[in-house]
């Protein structure tokens, strides 16, 4: 059980990793947040635990693997912010099971990976990598051979989320068809249309861009056989995750030019730092472009998500919001003038908002508002009183069995 009372904001700490772009720095600053550590790739298990002992606010993009045995390692830990779409790199029950609110930035990136990924089909349908690779080492490869227009190309997309349909909407401008597949009924935008299921988008389609999250369900969903559906020529391009496509028979198609060529965003194994080494069985194939994990790596996005996030994690520390939180039930309640804010998450058991209540009844304190909001196995109750009190009430409301956190702000 961790009693926070109102900290002086110079004490909250925050650690942002992975080069979270400067923009969230200037949100937390103009927020009078001033104790906050940037680190320029990520870290190993051993050195996040290390770093975390004393931290309140995480920052981190796709690369930070935050496991439960970390999670249970972070006594401060009031929030992680990851400044990107995917939160698959985190736990996040084991988060929300010891009161530890999670945010992301579910759209600001999804024009940059829709761009990338089309520039990719139109380079792989010309054979521009080979073409590149061979010029650099004195070659000279003019040929119309094997090189098409993007224009009454198929196009199907797997995975008709944000990005999917950004992807379907540019696609169509350019004058391909677009099918798609999807878990969910999903409204088709355009002239799209719904592929029966994925070996029919893979029969029916000349490139196929993936834009699935990584889930049990997405792992390895492009094996071997389902390689072997897509038509003879055909293009595979992935900026979703590295477990959705198993990269052994994918580079044997390649080499065997089954596929004519692939754009590859994500690996199952990816580098920690700009320093670390890269190793793919993809390397050295000309028909494949490779792209360290940048698909939302753009200033415009960067710097959207910065902001969008870093005011998450403010408003949060400010005064308890958590509204589009991924793992925290969500509640906003506008700030009263004059009081003091308690916030208490706990495990969701029956009886723990009477005995909250019943230290406020037993204390004579006047509640001006209070909202109790749950969510899997918490509950998560905002309450605003006088300011006479708060201190003591703080104290008793973390001594009640179930408290995960109990934070107090004024
Ligand atoms: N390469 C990069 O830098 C980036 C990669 N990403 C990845 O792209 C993924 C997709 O992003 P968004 O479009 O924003 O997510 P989204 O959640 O809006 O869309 C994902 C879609 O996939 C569908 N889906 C889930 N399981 C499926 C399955 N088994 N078969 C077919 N469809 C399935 C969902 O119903 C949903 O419509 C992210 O989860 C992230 O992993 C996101 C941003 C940047
Ligand atoms: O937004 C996502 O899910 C991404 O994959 C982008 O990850 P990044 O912030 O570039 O490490």
């Amino acid at each position: 059980m961790t009693a926070l009372a109102s900290l002086d904001k110079s004490k909250i700490r925050f650690l942002l990793l992975e080069g979270v772009h400067p923009s969230a720095l200037d949100v937390l600053r103009a927020a009078g947040y001033s104790a906050i550590e940037t680190v320029a790739g990520a870290l190993s298990e051993a050195e996040l635990t290390d770093r975390l002992a004393d931290v309140h606010f995480l920052g981190i993009r796709s690369r930070t693997q935050l496991s439960a045995a970390v999670l249970a390692r972070t006594p401060k830990l009031v929030a992680v912010g990851a400044f990107c779409i995917g939160t698959n790199q985190i736990d996040l029950d084991a988060a929300r099971d010891r009161g530890i609110a999670v945010f992301n930035a579910p759209y600001s990136n999804t024009r940059s990976v829709a761009e990338l990924v089309l520039a990719e089909a139109i380079l792989l349908l010309r054979g521009v990598p080979e073409k590149n690779a061979m010029a650099h080492r004195g070659g000279w490869l003019k040929s119309a051979e094997g090189s098409y227009e993007i224009r009454g190309k198929t196009l199907g997309i797997v995975g008709y989320g944000s990005i999917g349909t950004q992807l379907s909407v540019l696609a169509e401008a350019m004058g391909m068809q677009v099918v798609f597949h999807d878990v969910v009924h999903k409204l088709p935008l355009g002239n799209a249309r719904p592929a029966g299921s994925l070996p029919e988008l893979l029969a029916a389609s000349d490139i196929v861009s993936l834009h699935v999250p990584e889930l049990p369900s997405t792992q390895w969903m492009l094996d071997e056989p389902e390689l072997a559906m897509m038509k003879p020529g055909a293009i595979l391009l992935n900026a979703s995750r590295g477990t959705v496509v198993r990269i052994e028979p994918l580079a044997r198609a390649l080499r065997e030019r089954r596929l004519a060529g692939a754009a590859i965003d994500v690996f199952p194994v990816e580098p920690r730092t700009n320093q670390d080494a890269f190793t793919s069985e993809l390397r050295g194939l000309d028909n494949v472009i490779l792209t360290p994990h940048i698909g939302g790596s753009t200033v415009e996005a960067q710097a959207n998500i910065g902001v969008e996030v870093a005011e998450k994690l403010v408003r949060y520390s400010d005064n308890g919001t958590t509204t589009s939180s991924v793992n925290f039930p969500e509640v906003a309640l506008p700030a009263q003038a004059g009081k003091h804010r308690l916030l208490h998450v706990h495990r969701n058991v029956p009886g723990v908002l009477s005995e909250i209540n019943r230290v406020f009844s037993e204390g004579q304190v006047n509640i001006a508002a209070q909202y109790l909001q749950t969510r899997g196995g918490i509950g998560y109750v905002v309450t605003d009183i006088d300011a006479a009190s708060s201190e003591r009430a703080l104290q008793q409301l973390s001594r009640i069995p179930g408290t995960l956190r109990s934070r107090v702000l004024f």
